[in-house]
């Protein structure tokens, strides 16, 4: 990936955004970089008469937010973030600057003084690196703006309070937001987009890979000879980057006002030549933390942090330590890990969810995956602790241990039916879809769990009816998961084993996530009870992650290792499972896929028996 080195060279410094603006914290969090969020105090009265031109500016409000950010934190810690990055957008219009509208009126002048013409979005941003030393902040900032024509269609009155009452000019400059309603007004755009919605990231990206890549020594010759920049365009600096020697992390290679690093030699060796450093491996680094990073993940989601924050927040660390009954030192490094990570933000009001922790970390929700971090955490964590012993044997290794059996006891039965759910329900409309399965009038979800696959088979089918067979320990729990009450009428749960009982009726059976639990043997005698049921005509649908080239490596490498250390069953590559249905009696088999993790396998039963 091009992009990851330059911003991966902020990965190991204490980022701050000095905004409050949403969209810059979403262009830059989308973009990998990890940071902070504390919004500047600055207030934005500069004279704009003083400066000779609008991006003069904005550039010096920028610096001003990320200046304040930085001496306010000094002050408060004595020591400052290593980064600070601040910005500032304005619209001009016929050597107008507008910024944002102080109320509807204001937004009215300003939208119809755009109306059916072009203008100017400039953004001034300022990056600055800050070095506590003896309780004095040092600082070096490098500035620079972008500008983007956008020329507005010629818009009605109606059409203009129309927006104006939606009230989504009130938070933005020139009051419109390009990217959301606001984009119905613009003919076009020349230059940078994201540019107009608050930030420049290509322009940022470039100025990273001129602070911290600075261009090879024989590059810079080149520039003396060819006169041809040595990083013209960012992306090829940052694939130099992967292999430069100019990438170091260190506060050598940041330079003042102009943002230029130096292009002279990195450290001299014993014949006057330049000694090039190793590139710095931070992916590595990040690599051989992760697991720090995934028991944080766990930890906050035990201790119920993110269900407090989605309560509460935000909370200053102290808060949240007394309502986990904590230590508020070891909350408040937990704390700053979740931001770290990009699970929580932090603001002067405190810690508060991300909208991804909130949707996805806290309990309760149709989209939690809390209870799929608790089984990773209590048995998957445990069970990956034997990957040397299943590497050097090979899996059979594992063979000597209990079976994973999720039905041990309650307890465990529970955690798992937990992660299924979860899980499960985050994929389930993918997976019902993958496939037109309108021809289908009845479905059985064999090993169907809570029945989170059936319910959305239920509502993406009218007329389907579906049945969720599965082991009467998990049918007799169903109901906590489905706290609403009654279940959809065209949905019925059947205890059973579908190893010894008759499978109920049904025109399509499915079999979700089952098949990898299961040894080869046991698969056989399972496919050929499902296919002893189902009528010609009839389907077969299985859902699994299957080993693949297609897919991504590393969205498959996860499957590819449980089946190591799993005590039976086996992660199978799409042929095999193509091959399966096809031994069991199954024809026109079809693959698709349900997301980026999962495939679907689509069988017809054949009218001959296999
Ligand atoms: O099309 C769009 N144009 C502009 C915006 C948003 O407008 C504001 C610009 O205001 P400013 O640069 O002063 O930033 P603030 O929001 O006040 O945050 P700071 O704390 O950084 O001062 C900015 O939020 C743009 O994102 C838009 O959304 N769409």
């Amino acid at each position: 990936m091009v992009l990851s080195p330059v911003i991966g060279k902020l990965l190991h410094k204490r980022v701050v955004l000095a905004s409050a603006s949403p969209r810059r914290r979403e262009i830059l969090s989308q973009a990998g970089l990890r940071f902070e969020v504390v919004p500047s105090r600055f207030k934005e009265k500069l004279d704009k008469a003083a400066f000779a031109t609008p991006y003069a500016y904005a550039i010096e409000t920028a610096k001003q937010k990320a200046l304040e950010v930085a001496s306010r934190m000094h002050q408060k810690d004595l020591r400052a973030p290593d980064v600070v990055i601040g910005a500032d957008t304005i619209v001009t219009i016929g050597g107008l600057i507008l910024e944002k509208p102080a109320d509807k009126q204001d937004a009215y002048r300003m939208l119809s003084r755009l109306n059916g013409k072009e203008h100017s979005v400039f953004t001034g941003v300022a990056i600055i690196h800050c070095c506590s030393e003896d309780g004095q902040l040092d600082t070096d900032v490098c500035e620079f703006h972008e500008e983007t024509t956008v020329k507005f269609s010629e818009l009605s009155e109606d059409l203009l309070w129309e927006y104006i009452d939606s009230g989504e000019p009130m938070d933005k400059a020139g009051g419109y937001g390009i990217q959301a309603l606001g984009g119905m007004l613009v003919e076009y755009v020349r230059g940078d987009f994201l540019n107009v919605v608050g930030f420049p990231l290509n322009h940022f990206c470039k100025k990273l890979v001129e602070l911290y890549c600075p261009p090879h020594r024989e590059d810079v010759q080149r520039v003396k000879h060819d006169s041809i920049p040595a990083v013209d365009t960012f992306e090829i600096a940052s694939e130099a980057a992967q292999g430069d020697e100019g990438c170091g992390p260190s506060r050598a290679g940041v330079h003042g006002h102009t943002g230029q690093a130096p292009a002279g030699p990195q450290g001299p060796d014993t014949n006057g030549l330049v000694e090039n450093p190793p590139p710095f491996p931070s992916d590595l680094l990040d690599l051989i933390d992760g697991f720090k990073a995934s028991k944080a993940l766990f930890t906050a989601c035990k201790l119920k942090v993110f269900d407090v924050l989605k309560e509460e927040g935000p909370l200053k660390a102290v808060d949240v330590a007394r309502k986990l009954n904590a230590s508020v030192c070891g909350t408040g490094r937990l704390l700053d890990v979740c931001v770290a990570l990009g699970l929580l933000e932090k603001t002067d009001t405190g810690y508060g969810n991300t909208q991804l922790a909130s949707r996805h970390l806290a309990s309760e929700g149709a989209c939690s995956l809390h209870g799929f971090v608790a089984y990773n955490d209590e048995h998957a964590w445990t069970v990956f602790t034997d990957l040397e012993s299943a590497v050097r044997q090979g899996p059979r290794a594992a063979a000597g241990r209990p079976a994973e059996d999720p039905s041990q006891s309650r307890d465990q039965r529970l955690r798992f039916m937990r992660a299924m759910h979860g899980l499960t329900q985050l994929t389930a409309r993918q997976v019902a879809t993958a496939f037109d399965l309108s021809r289908f009038a009845s479905a059985c979800d064999l090993g169907g769990c809570t029945g989170a696959l059936a319910r959305e088979l239920a509502r993406e089918y009218p007329r389907l009816k579906v049945t969720v067979f599965d082991l009467p320990e998990v049918i007799e729990h169903v109901s906590s998961f489905h706290p609403e009450g009654r279940q959809p009428e065209r949905l019925r749960f059947v205890p059973g084993d579908f190893f010894k009982d008759d499978l109920p009726d049904a025109q399509l059976y499915i079999l979700s996530r089952i098949l990898h639990d299961w040894a080869d043997d046991r698969v056989h005698e399972l496919l050929s009870r499902v296919s002893r049921s189902c009528k010609p005509g009839g389907g077969l649908l299985v859902v699994e992650t299957a080993l693949d080239e297609r897919r991504a490596a590393r969205a498959s490498l996860p499957a590819a290792l449980n089946a190591l250390v799993r005590a039976q069953g086996r992660e199978r590559s799409l042929a095999e499972y193509r091959s399966l249905l096809g031994q069991h009696g199954f024809r026109d088999v079809q693959v698709a896929q349900a997301g980026d993790r999962l495939d679907v396998v689509l069988g017809t039963r054949a009218s001959s028996a296999p």
